[in-house]
């Protein structure tokens, strides 16, 4: 006979896992090719069917299944090359915004690198256009509002640096809801210093600057992000574990971490979860936030990223309320947007804890 008076195993997991999944969220650091589900990248390599990329999502678990951050990459370009037309462009984010919502993101700053679009021959205005509808037919169907990064793709030199920071400062070309720049891909061979030029560019245009640093390199990549690039966040950040001197400086600055625990074992830049600095950090009282880099590409999403951190942190409901209101507050928007977002966890905590 079954002892119905012990819990069964996991129920306090998933308790919080229920917690998590109706909890209103803020997402910093996803990239927007790296977020394309099977559901759409299925429908895009149906759309271009000489693509290498396998249409059958189960292929997918195994097409995205990496031996290190360079073939990572690889695979993240195969799927970059899907995207061929600005109708590919605007499917892609409009489908993004739609699973964001199911697990109710309110606000995500999502990552684009529009160098690898307009080198592809996709026409800069087509692009910047299909972004912008599907961010506000996003926000009017699903409620979240939706911001942009553009990033510099590192590895592809100084060219894609002047071609995105010439996108991202044009007056002409530049979309509405752009609000940061970054710098993304491989950083072992591509010092960060040699984009101070870019970054100081995008600053003066008022863009915030997010960089890429310490994912796969030592923490003096992360010092030169935040002297050379004058970053505001890390994305990442991982190896500043190893500088008490930088854990205090970021720390004493409030210079946000953006941490995706899965995605640091997905790429092989940390063994295991259980080896992943995410305690060092709140230990030395810096402002961590969690986020979830490519979600289907690394087989996770953003509640499961929560989920992780619960764990490794050991964080009950006001632990992770608090977890997600860090990322309100490292957040690029105004003081009226984060009250909203902030003023909704609480009310949604309270009202978890007292049913
Ligand atoms: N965890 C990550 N850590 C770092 N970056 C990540 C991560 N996840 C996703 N990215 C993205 O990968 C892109 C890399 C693209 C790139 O290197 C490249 C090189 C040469 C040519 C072209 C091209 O398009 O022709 C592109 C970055 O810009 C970034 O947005
Ligand atoms: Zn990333």
């Amino acid at each position: 006979m079954t002892d119905t008076s012990v819990p069964a195993v996991g129920t306090a997991d998933r308790d919080l896992r229920a917690f998590i999944a109706g909890l209103p969220k803020a997402e910093l650091h996803v990239h927007h090719v790296g977020s394309a589900s099977p559901r759409i990248v299925s429908e895009l390599a149906a759309r271009h069917p000489d693509s290498k990329v396998p249409a059958d999502p189960e292929a997918l678990v195994d097409y995205f299944t990496f031996t290190d951050f360079a073939h990572f990459i690889e695979v993240y370009l195969s799927v970059v090359d899907l995207i061929r037309t600005p109708e590919d462009v605007r499917l892609l984010t409009y489908e993004v915004a739609r699973d964001m919502a199911r697990q109710q993101v309110r606000y995500a700053e999502l990552t684009l690198t529009p160098f690898s679009s307009t080198r592809r021959g996709i026409d800069a205005r087509a692009f910047m256009e299909a972004i912008e509808d599907a961010r506000k037919s996003a926000e009017a169907e699903f409620g979240t509002v939706l911001r942009w990064c553009f990033d510099i793709p590192g590895e592809a030199g100084l060219e894609a640096a002047e071609e995105t920071t010439r996108l991202a400062t044009d007056d002409r070309i530049r979309p509405e809801g752009l609000v940061s720049f970054g710098l993304g891909g491989p950083e072992i061979g591509v010092p960060r210093p040699q984009f101070k030029p870019y970054f100081d560019r995008a600053v003066a245009a008022g863009l915030r600057s997010v960089p890429h640093a310490g994912e796969t390199t030592g923490p003096e990549t992360v010092w030169d992000a935040l002297t050379e690039l004058r970053a505001e966040r890390i994305g990442h950040g991982t190896s500043s574990a190893r500088d008490p001197k930088l854990l205090a400086h970021l720390a004493e600055h409030r210079i946000p971490l953006e941490v995706c625990p899965t995605s640091n074992i997905a790429t092989r830049a940390v063994r295991t979860l259980e080896e992943h600095p995410i305690k060092e950090f709140a230990r030395a009282g810096v402002l961590v936030t969690v986020n979830s880099d490519d979600p289907p590409m690394f087989g996770t999403d953003l509640n499961n990223e929560y989920a992780v951190a619960a764990r490794l942190l050991e964080l009950d409901e006001q632990g992770l309320a608090g977890l997600a209101k860090n990322a309100v507050e490292a957040s690029f928007l105004d003081a009226a947007g984060k009250a909203r977002i902030a003023e909704e966890i609480d009310a949604y905590t309270a009202a978890w804890l007292t049913h």
